[in-house]
């Protein structure tokens, strides 16, 4: 296990912005922590780094624990915080070499590294230039530079994608999953569930301190949905009561001969059959339920229930 937690839990006076969280974060794997402001990802975030004691519980990153060994924490995890810090009058080779010579880093292997990192981040062409003069995706890319840097086995990411054009957003989840097939193990944090749900093999969806559910995508739409596929379908209006019938099918929404099918399973061949035997098939996709569904639907149920 690369993240452990166990009973996590920080009090700020009469906040309780973490509340008994168990953690496990396998080797290799993406892990999200989502959920909205305030839920306490950043508080997790920094307990695990050792920049904030826990109140109660414990935890262990990489085997160490983050309050007794925090320096051997932080040699090993990268962290890339959710408001970046550099240097704007210095030049992103600048702002690196600075932290090369914080990490120890020899001239010769820092600058080696420093140019590894900034071409794999598409930065090394404005290496010269200063950071103030940088677009927000371009800090983002250079902060994941940063944070290469120490060629860590793990990297924490805080709402990574904040702020970025969707463009940008997209090209730094790109960069998540190439990392990723590198066997860095990732924790992430969003708010945009819709955004990082695509790069995450699990997450764990926080709410006022507690994680209330943790899984795949799949797990959680079939244990809150009641299905874990998605397919939309447009073809000739006044199927729905047809679809509904399918086998594994559990809900069909129907807006003028555009349908969206939650079902239990890939229904796309029986979708596809009953469309071209009552009319005429337009589109067919499958698409992964929305974790943004998911949680609202939650809280209803919750509240519900409550
Ligand atoms: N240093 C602090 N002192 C007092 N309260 C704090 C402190 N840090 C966080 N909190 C409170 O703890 C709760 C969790 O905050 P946290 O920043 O961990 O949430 P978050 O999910 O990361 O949200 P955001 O996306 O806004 O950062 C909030 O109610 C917040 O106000």
């Amino acid at each position: 296990m690369v993240i452990a937690t166990r009973g996590l839990t920080k009090v700020y006076g009469r906040v309780v912005a973490v509340d008994g969280l168990d953690l496990e974060v396998q080797e290799g794997e993406v892990f999200g922590l989502l959920g909205p402001n305030g839920s306490g990802k950043t508080t997790t975030i920094l307990m695990l780094l050792g920049l904030t004691e826990p109140t109660r519980g414990e935890a262990r990153v990489l085997g160490f624990d983050p309050v007794r060994e925090p320096l051997k924490v932080k040699a090993r995890v990268g962290y890339l915080p959710d408001s970046v810090g550099f240097y704007g009058e210095l030049t992103a080779w600048e702002n690196l070499r600075y932290t090369t010579r914080l990490l120890g880093l020899e001239a010769k292997e820092a600058e080696a590294r420093i140019e590894e990192v900034l071409r794999r981040m598409g930065l090394w062409e404005v290496k010269d230039r200063r950071v103030a003069a940088f677009s927000r995706g371009m800090r983002q890319r250079l902060g994941l530079a940063e944070v290469l840097l120490k060629r860590p086995k793990v990297a924490i990411l805080d709402e990574p994608t904040l702020g970025l054009d969707p463009e940008a957003a997209r090209e730094f989840l790109d960069l998540i999953r190439q990392l990723k097939a590198e066997g860095i193990t990732l924790l992430l944090s969003s708010h945009l569930l819709h955004q990082v749900q695509e790069v995450c093999d699990r997450v764990g969806l926080f709410h006022k301190g507690r994680m209330v559910l943790v899984g795949t995508v799949e797990e959680l739409a079939r244990r809150v949905l009641g299905g874990g596929y998605e397919v939309h379908l447009e073809a000739t209006p006044g199927l729905g009561e047809a679809l509904r019938a399918l086998p594994g099918v559990i809900r069909v929404e129907e807006e003028g001969g555009r349908y969206r099918i939650l079902a239990e399973e890939d229904l796309r061949p029986q979708v596809a059959r009953l469309a071209v035997e009552r009319g005429s098939l337009l589109g067919l996709a499958l698409r992964r339920p929305s974790l943004d569904e998911i949680y609202a639907r939650y809280f209803q149920e919750v509240a519900h229930a409550a």
